[in-house]
């Protein structure tokens, strides 16, 4: 089995069932049809239940039929007795009725599906060409505590903030986040972010609110409000981010809205954590925005461009506060090089003990890094913090020594002040670490990642490697989120490894090094597979010894940092 079998294979697997419940436009280019297309595009089984058909063109809509409500529940019905959903995307619900049906419908299904399927409310009301679609006073409360995430538009969001029923849930004391220190932002974009943040509080549930149709911008930013996120880290939930791109030119943008929701539901479904749905289904509208085309007289279509691996398409990621990391306001990513590194990393030891971290030095090992967890900033103890010090100090000598690349964990001001090779930093280091300060001193800087988004904050720095983690169940470490597996290290490592040395950590051992391998991944680090060892410095050996023999079999060395 050649590795490109092998991922193919590992990604092919049954199609997790995705709903749509939404309008049908016969011009193929929105709604049913659009959802139907992405589902399809991005590795899942669509079904679709239809509220209204439209018999439309690319110039007009010239008639809107709303579907009997016998009709509605009879496919939800058929459907939820046989295909039940992973995930659900609701379109367009052309009365009052149908989301009244669709909500006692949720309600039921909520208390009798095993697993309640994660459901992502796109509340069309205007489409682009500026044609409604159901009432002006469509109330959208009965839905409240049933959605996981809305994706309003301006319009949408305006209307679902100010002119209807739900307006009257206003509580005028949950008033503008002024006291955010917000760079020149507009008071548009303020008031933008706090409508997101009103209606999540609502509804209970996360809120994107896409600004591709705010002109006012230039770029295309959409506010993305977060609510808690299990397996996401803990600076990460409950967060306002806002999610930028570059502006795309375009006339054909015909179901850009319907596209982007029923690819959050797919990502979803193939059970990303919704901050790398959100993120990823925004690089699929960016490829099909870009590479749309145009069929009729009117706007175009967008393209289907496949999983996203292009992280050109991707939005840059700003985290404007959050309710759990007081201290972090908008920042925009400073630019700031790192060293770059001078071999691969291959075997990568993550070790605690000196004595260890010697032997695997004289063992022949380039790379290795010192990991403890004595703190230096909380420790009343000063003989611990001395010993601390010290421990930093003789590492960085043996590294020196060895002709080592010695990466010193956490402690970035005792690797600053005793200079060495680099350090490696956590998600949640890097709103307080002085990055510049690291780059400034030519030190290499390796920062964990556990997710797209994670890894995309991780580029927006340019570190001199990514790690991926944690691949498989690790007693080492408590983690918050959850194993990341075979799929999703090969979904990571084909969009980051041609840019960044790639480096796999977490339950890695001799035993499953081949399947790591196969990834593609360029690098791996261990700690229980050499630390817990009779003998480590035999245990990296032979790691080093398999994982050679692996990447070359492979024809994949590892990568170096010249790529990046
Ligand atoms: C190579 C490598 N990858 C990941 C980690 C984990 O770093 P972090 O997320 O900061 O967690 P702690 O190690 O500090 O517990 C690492 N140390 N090395
Ligand atoms: C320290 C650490 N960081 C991880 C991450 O995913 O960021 S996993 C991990 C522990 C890895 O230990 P072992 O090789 O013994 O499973
Ligand atoms: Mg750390």
């Amino acid at each position: 089995m050649n590795s490109s079998t092998f991922v193919s294979e590992s990604i092919m697997q049954t199609p997790p069932i995705v709903w749509t419940i939404a309008g049908s436009d016969s011009g193929g280019g929105a709604g049913i049809q659009a959802d139907l297309l992405t589902m399809q595009d991005l590795s899942c089984h669509g079904c679709s239940v239809i509220t209204t058909l439209t018999a439309q063109n690319s110039v007009s809509v010239s008639l809107v039929e709303t579907v009997s409500q016998s009709m509605l529940l009879a496919q939800l019905t058929s459907l939820c007795a046989d295909l039940p959903p992973v995930a659900i995307k609701i379109g367009l619900l052309a009365s009052q009725a149908q989301v009244n049906i669709l909500a006692d419908w949720l309600t039921q299904i909520r208390s009798t599906l095993i697993l309640a399927p994660f459901v992502v409310l796109d509340p069309v009301m205007v489409a682009s060409s500026g044609a409604s679609f159901n009432p002006m006073d469509l109330d959208f409360s009965p839905l409240i505590g049933l959605i996981d995430l809305l994706t309003p538009n301006q319009h949408e969001l305006g209307r679902l903030c100010h002119h209807c029923v739900l307006a009257q849930h206003r509580n005028d004391n949950l008033n503008l986040e002024s006291s955010i220190e917000i760079d020149p932002m507009s008071t548009l974009q303020l008031q933008l972010i706090n409508d997101a943040k009103w209606l999540s509080n609502i509804f209970k549930c996360h809120v994107l609110a896409k600004g591709g149709d705010a002109h006012w911008q230039y770029d295309a930013t959409d506010i993305y409000v977060s609510t808690s996120v299990p397996g996401a880290s803990v600076a990460h939930s409950n967060a306002v981010f806002m999610l930028s791109s570059q502006r795309i030119v375009t006339n054909n943008n015909h179901g850009s809205g319907c596209t982007l929701s029923s690819a959050i539901a797919c990502f979803i479904a193939h059970d990303f954590v919704i901050h790398d749905a959100i993120v990823l289904a925004k690089a699929y509208v960016n490829r099909g925005l870009a590479l749309g085309f145009s069929l009729g007289q009117g706007p175009g279509v967008l393209a289907r461009t496949g999983w996203p691996d292009d992280l050109q398409a991707m939005p840059l990621i700003k985290l404007i506060t959050s309710d759990n990391l007081a201290q972090a306001s908008f920042k925009h990513t400073a630019h700031n090089d790192f060293k770059s590194l001078q071999k691969p990393l291959g075997i990568y030891p993550v070790v605690d003990d000196l004595n260890i971290l010697k032997q695997l030095l004289s063992a022949g090992c380039k790379t290795i890094q010192y990991r403890t967890k004595l703190d230096s900033d909380t420790c009343s103890d000063s003989l611990q913090r001395l010993t601390l010090e010290t421990n930093i100090i003789e590492v960085i000598k043996l590294g020196r020594e060895f002709h080592a690349q010695l990466f010193i964990n956490d402690h970035w001001q005792l690797a600053l002040k005793h200079g060495a090779f680099g350090v490696h930093l956590g998600q949640e280091d890097l709103a307080t670490a002085d990055l510049a300060a690291i780059a400034a001193v030519g030190m290499a800087l390796g920062l964990s990642s556990h997710s797209y988004f994670e890894a995309l904050l991780a580029h927006q720095h340019s570190p001199s490697y990514i790690a991926l983690g944690h691949i498989f169940a690790t007693t080492t470490k408590q983690m918050p989120s959850a194993p990341q597996g075979i799929t999703k290290l090969t979904r990571y490592v084909s969009l980051f490894s041609r840019h960044y040395p790639t480096v796999a950590i977490g339950g890695i051992n001799l035993s499953n090094l081949e399947v790591i391998a196969m990834t593609g991944v360029g690098d791996v680090a261990v700690v229980r597979a050499v630390s817990a060892a009779a003998d480590p410095a035999k245990a990296y050996q032979a790691l080093n010894h398999k994982w050679l023999q692996l990447t070359r079999a492979l024809s994949k060395p590892s990568v170096s940092a010249e790529v990046r």
